[in-house]
């Protein structure tokens, strides 16, 4: 278990997003098949944080959980998100060998076996599991609409809508590879507690949902109005860690 200060950011050494390259990732054949299980009804409410639009789930209870590929146990769905650009030629925050997609889907999990909350999860060392979802453009994404049309409700900084019945995995790619590697939440506090899996296959979504995030605010009403575009954080030196890849 780390204090608070050894898994501080400043001088960090496994910081997340990164440069996933291809041909550095090395086959682990180890690696188990993910095993995902969402329970729709476990879907509380969407809020704009500032940062992104997140929909929160009720995590107390082991409902909408994950195992298996990199994991030793089941981690707990508590959230998911987005980071996306102003315009289609970028956006995520992980790349691939250099590629860049116009925007990235991040489904945050905490581990319920070492921890209480996911607050205390947070300053674990691999208290979290996030999976990275990559986006990119093309047919219009029949699951994602649902998550689109509420987002007028949540506009500005701090306003909520609530948002029952929603199941993350109609985001998930059918194909099951993905590639793994040891990183850190991508905003503050940037704590190095994240087990990363980023999904090899992106999904597709058409322009008018691109669109859709980039009129989000992330102003609070009143305020001069600022379009949350451009939510992603730079690239960081992977140094000295190895991304492993599920398939060959
Ligand atoms: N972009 S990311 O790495 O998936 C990411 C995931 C979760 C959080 C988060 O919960 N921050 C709030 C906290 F934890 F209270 F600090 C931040 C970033
Ligand atoms: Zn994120």
């Amino acid at each position: 278990k780390k204090n608070n200060s050894e898994l501080s950011v400043s001088g960090g050494t496994r910081q997340s997003p990164i440069n996933i390259q291809w041909r550095d990732s090395v086959y682990d054949p180890h690696l188990k098949p993910l095993k995902i299980h969402y329970d729709p009804t476990t879907c509380l409410y969407i809020w704009n944080n500032g940062y992104s639009f997140q929909v929160e789930f009720d995590d107390s209870a082991d409902k909408s959980v994950i195992m298996g590929g990199p994991l030793e146990n089941h981690y707990r769905l508590k959230q998911f998100h987005f980071h996306w650009g102003a315009i289609n030629e970028w956006g995520s925050e992980h790349m691939v060998d250099s590629k860049v997609y116009p925007a990235e889907l991040h489904l945050v999990h905490w581990n319920p076996v070492t921890s209480t909350s996911f607050e205390e999860a947070i300053m674990e060392n691999n208290g979290l599991v996030v999976i990275g979802v990559f986006l990119k453009l093309g047919a219009h994404h029949a699951g994602l609409q649902k998550l689109v049309d509420a987002l007028p409700a949540v506009k500005h900084k701090d306003t909520i809508v609530e948002f029952d019945v929603f199941d993350p995995s109609c985001l998930m790619p059918s194909c099951p590879d993905y590639w793994t590697y040891d990183g850190s939440l991508t905003t503050p506090p940037l704590t190095e507690s994240v087990t990363w899996i980023i999904k090899k296959t992106p999904i597709e979504v058409d322009q008018n949902q691109l669109e859709e995030f980039r009129m989000l605010l992330f102003t609070s009403a009143g305020e001069e109005e600022k379009r949350m575009v451009d939510n992603f954080r730079p690239l960081q030196p992977l140094m000295n860690r190895t991304v492993r890849s599920s398939f060959r």
